[in-house]
C-alpha cells in the first residue's frame, strides 16, 4: 500500500505537489494521471526518498522509505529507464543492484527471461534501444520481488507487442495482489489496464475514481480527463 498524506514539494517559487493525499491499494492497477507539469514524477521520486518533501509525508506499507532496511524487496520503480550506465551489460546492471539488496544472480536472470532480454542480458546496455531499455528498468523494478511497484510512463518507446504486454504484465502483478501505480499520458491503455484512477493537476488532487466510475459519468475514459483537466492544463499548444 502507498499513503500520501498532505505531501507538499517546493522548488523556490514552484510548487510541484501541493497538499496531495490519496491512497493505492493493492490487488489493482492505480492510474495516476495529470496534465505536463502537474506533479506526477515528482509524487513518485518524493515517495522513493529520491527528493526531500517540503512537508507532509509518503509511506510505503505504513513506513517511509528512508527507513526500509532492504528497499528493493518492499518497493520496485521504474523512472527513467535512459538512467542506466552505458558500458555495462543488461545482466552486470541488474546484478550490481541486486546485490546492494542480497538478491543472488539466478532471480537476475530470471528477471531477465520475465521481460524478454534473455538473449540480449550480455550485450552493452549502451546499444539498447528505448524499448529495450523499458524492459531492463522494469527487469531492474521486479528484482526484489517486491509487494509495491511504480512505473513512470513504461510504455514509452515499447512497439505493439511490447504494449501489450506490459498490459498484461501490470494486470497480472495486481492479480498476484501488489500495489500498482501507473503513470501514463495513454489514455486507451490506461482504460485497459487501470482499475482506479487518481487524476493529479498543478500538484494537487483532481480526482480519485474508479475506471468504471469516470466512464459511466462521460463518454470514455478520454473524455473524463479532459473535463476534469481542462482548467490545470499548463502547456498547452495554440488552437
Ligand atoms: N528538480 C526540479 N527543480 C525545479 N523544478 C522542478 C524540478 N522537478 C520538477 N520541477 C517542476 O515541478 C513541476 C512538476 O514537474 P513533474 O516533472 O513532477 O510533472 P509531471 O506531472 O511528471 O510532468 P510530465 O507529465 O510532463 O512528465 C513542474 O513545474 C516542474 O518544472
Amino acid at each position: 500500500m502507498i499513503e500520501l498524506h498532505r505531501l507538499t514539494k517546493r522548488y523556490g517559487g514552484t510548487t510541484a505537489v501541493d497538499s496531495l493525499s490519496f491512497t493505492v491499494g493493492p490487488g489493482h492497477v492505480t492510474g495516476f494521471l495529470g496534465p505536463n507539469g502537474a506533479g506526477k514524477s515528482t509524487t513518485l521520486r518524493l515517495i522513493l526518498g529520491l527528493d526531500a518533501c517540503t512537508s507532509g509525508h509518503a509511506l510505503i506499507n505504513g513506513r517511509p522509505y528512508a527507513s526500509l532496511s532492504r528497499p528493493m524487496h518492499e518497493v520496485g520503480a521504474l523512472l527513467d529507464a535512459s538512467a542506466v550506465h552505458g558500458g555495462r551489460s543488461a545482466y552486470n546492471h541488474l546484478l550490481c543492484l541486486a546485490r546492494t539488496n542480497d538478491i543472488g544472480p539466478a532471480r537476475v536472470t530470471e528477471v531477465l527471461e520475465q521481460v524478454g532480454l534473455a538473449d540480449v542480458g550480455r550485450k552493452r546496455v549502451g546499444g539498447f534501444s528505448l524499448g529495450m531499455k523499458q524492459r531492463l528498468g522494469i527487469a531492474a523494478a521486479l528484482l526484489g520481488d517486491p509487494e509495491v511497484l511504480m512505473f513512470d510512463e513504461p510504455v514509452n518507446g515499447l512497439d505493439p507487442d511490447g504494449v501489450r504486454w506490459i498490459r498484461g504484465l501490470m494486470r497480472s502483478l495486481a492479480a498476484e495482489g501488489r500495489t500498482i501505480l501507473l503513470s501514463s499520458h495513454l489514455m486507451s491503455e490506461m482504460a485497459l489496464t487501470a482499475e482506479r484512477i487518481v487524476i493529479v493537476g498543478r500538484g494537487r488532487l483532481i480526482a480519485e475514481a474508479t475506471v468504471a466510475e469516470l466512464t459511466a459519468a462521460y463518454p470514455s475514459l478520454e473524455d473524463a480527463y479532459m473535463a476534469l483537466t481542462a482548467s490545470s492544463v499548463q502547456f498547452g499548444a495554440a488552437r
